[in-house]
C-alpha cells in the first residue's frame, strides 16, 4: 500500500494502481455508475499530454530523463496496457480536470516505475508540474475533444461513403422494377423500385459531405492557451512545438485557434456537429422505417422486398422474423437525437470563461459519433446488401391501384378522371375500360 496526501487528507492506494489520490476522490465522488470516461477521448488526452512532453524534449527543458519516460509512458498507454487505470465516470463536475488528473496520475506513476522508482514519488515526476506542464484541464480537454471528434468523424465519413455505394448498387439492380409510388402512406405516382433507393444514396451522400466539411472548424484548438486562453504558465516555444507535434502525430491539421479565449468558452462547434449527426440518423431513421414498410407481411404487408432473417423473432409465434437491424438503427438514430439535446443544453449553460459541462457534451458528442460509425457498418453489411426485391408483388400492387390516372389528367382533365374513378367504385379494371373508351 501507498499513502497519498492532498489538502483534504490522505488517501491509501494499492501499489498497483496507477492513478492517485485525485482519481481516487473523483471516483468515490462521482461513482453514479453511469460509464466510464470514453477511452477515445482519454487516448486523445494522452497524444496531447505525449506531444507536450515531446516538446520538452525538444526545447531542452524539465529534469534528465523525466519527459523522455512521460513519452514512454504515453506509448504504453496508448498501445491498451493501462486501460483499466482509468477509472473516473463520464457523468462528472469540474469541467474535466478529474480526467485530466486520470491522465495526469497514471502517466506520472508509469513514468516512475519504468526510471526504476516507485508510485506516488512525485518529487521524481510530478502529475502537475511535469505532465500537466504548460497545459490546463480548460485547454487540454477541449483539444482532446476535437482530435477524438475528428479521428471517429472521418471513420463515420468513410462508413457514410460505403452506404451510399450500397444504395446506389440497388439502385442499378432495382432499376427496371416498376412499383407504387406512396405519399402520406397512400398509393400515388408510379416510381420504380431503383429510384426509391438512388434517393436514399442521395441523402446519405449529402450526410457523407456534411461530415466531411465540418472537419475543418474543429481543427481550431485552444491548446496552449491554458485555463482561459490568455496563455498564463504556457511558454511561447512550446505553445507553438506543442501543435506541431500534434498534428504529425495524429495527422491532423490541427491549427491554433485565432482567438484561444473564444474556443475555451464557447462550445457551438460541437453544437454544430452534433446537428450533422442528428441530420444523418434523422435520413437513417426515415429510410429504416420505409425499409421495415416495404419488407411487411410477409402476408398482411407490403412485401415489395424481402429483407435477409438475421434472427428468430417470436418467443412465441413460430416462424415470425422481425427487421431487427432496421430496428435496431431506429433505435441507434433515437439516441443520436436524445444526446443533441444533451449537448445543446449542456453547451448553452456556459457562464464567462468556460463550460463547467463539457464532460456531458464530450461523452454526448463521441458516444453519437461511435454509434452511428457501428451503426452505418451494420446496416450496410446485414441490411441494406442483402435486400432482394419482390418484384411480381411491386407490379400486383401496382396494377391493383388507379394511381396510373393520373397520366390522363393533362389529356382529359382533372375533374373527369375523378369521376370516372367514382363512378367506376374505384375499381381497377372498368376504370381502365372506361378511359380507353375516352381515348376512341
Ligand atoms: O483543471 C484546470 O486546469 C482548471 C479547471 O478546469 C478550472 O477551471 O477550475
Amino acid at each position: 500500500m501507498r499513502i497519498e496526501k492532498d489538502r483534504l487528507g490522505e488517501v491509501q492506494l494499492d501499489d498497483h494502481i496507477l492513478y492517485g489520490i485525485q482519481s481516487a476522490r473523483a471516483k468515490d465522488n462521482f461513482s453514479v455508475n453511469y460509464k466510464k470516461t470514453s477511452l477515445r477521448l482519454i487516448y486523445a488526452i494522452v497524444k496531447v499530454k505525449k506531444a507536450a512532453a515531446m516538446t520538452y524534449i525538444k526545447l531542452g527543458v524539465g529534469k534528465e530523463g523525466v519527459y523522455r519516460a512521460i513519452t514512454d509512458a504515453c506509448d504504453i498507454i496508448l498501445s491498451g496496457q493501462a486501460d483499466g487505470q482509468f477509472i473516473v465516470d463520464a457523468m462528472q463536475g469540474g469541467a474535466g480536470t478529474s480526467t485530466n488528473m486520470n491522465v495526469n496520475e497514471v502517466i506520472a506513476n508509469l513514468a516512475l516505475k519504468l526510471s526504476g522508482k516507485n508510485c506516488g514519488e512525485y518529487d521524481f515526476i510530478h502529475p502537475i508540474d511535469d505532465v500537466n506542464r504548460g497545459q490546463s484541464t480548460n485547454d487540454v480537454y477541449p483539444t482532446a475533444l476535437r482530435i477524438a471528434a475528428i479521428e471517429l468523424l472521418r471513420d463515420l465519413s468513410e462508413g457514410c461513403a460505403k452506404l451510399q455505394q450500397s444504395f446506389q448498387k440497388k439502385e442499378n439492380q432495382f432499376d427496371d422494377i416498376k412499383k407504387l409510388g406512396r405519399t402520406e402512406l397512400m398509393d400515388a405516382i408510379p416510381i420504380t423500385l431503383g429510384s426509391e433507393f438512388g434517393s436514399y444514396a442521395q441523402a446519405i451522400a449529402r450526410d457523407r459531405w456534411r461530415l466531411y466539411k465540418v472537419e475543418e472548424r474543429l481543427r481550431q484548438v485552444n491548446i496552449g492557451g491554458t485555463a482561459v486562453g490568455t496563455s498564463a504558465n504556457a511558454d511561447r516555444k512550446y505553445r507553438f512545438g506543442v501543435i506541431d507535434k500534434l498534428r504529425e502525430m495524429t495527422n491532423i491539421g490541427l491549427a491554433a485557434a485565432e482567438y484561444p479565449m473564444d474556443i475555451t468558452q464557447n462550445n457551438d462547434v460541437f453544437v454544430e456537429v452534433s446537428g450533422l449527426l442528428k441530420a444523418l440518423a434523422v435520413n437513417l431513421m426515415k429510410i429504416s422505417n420505409d425499409i421495415r414498410l416495404m419488407n411487411s407481411g410477409p402476408a398482411g404487408g407490403i412485401g415489395e422486398i424481402k429483407l435477409a432473417p438475421m434472427q428468430m423473432g417470436s418467443t412465441i409465434m413460430p416462424g415470425k422474423v422481425n427487421p431487427v437491424i432496421p430496428e435496431m438503427v431506429i433505435q441507434a438514430s433515437m439516441k443520436v437525437i436524445a444526446n443533441d439535446y444533451a449537448i445543446t443544453a449542456a453547451a448553452s449553460h456556459g457562464e464567462f470563461e468556460l463550460n463547467a459541462f463539457l464532460p456531458l457534451i464530450a461523452d454526448s458528442l463521441l458516444e453519437s459519433l461511435s454509434l452511428l460509425e457501428r451503426t452505418v457498418i451494420i446496416f450496410r453489411t446485414k441490411c441494406v446488401d442483402l435486400i432482394e426485391a419482390d418484384s411480381e408483388r411491386c407490379l400486383k400492387l401496382l396494377e391493383s391501384s388507379y394511381a396510373f390516372t393520373v397520366e390522363y389528367t393533362q389529356k382529359l382533365g382533372y375533374d373527369k378522371v375523378s369521376r370516372i374513378i367514382e363512378e367506376n367504385n374505384g375499381n381497377v379494371d372498368s376504370i381502365k375500360n372506361a378511359l380507353k373508351n375516352f381515348e376512341k
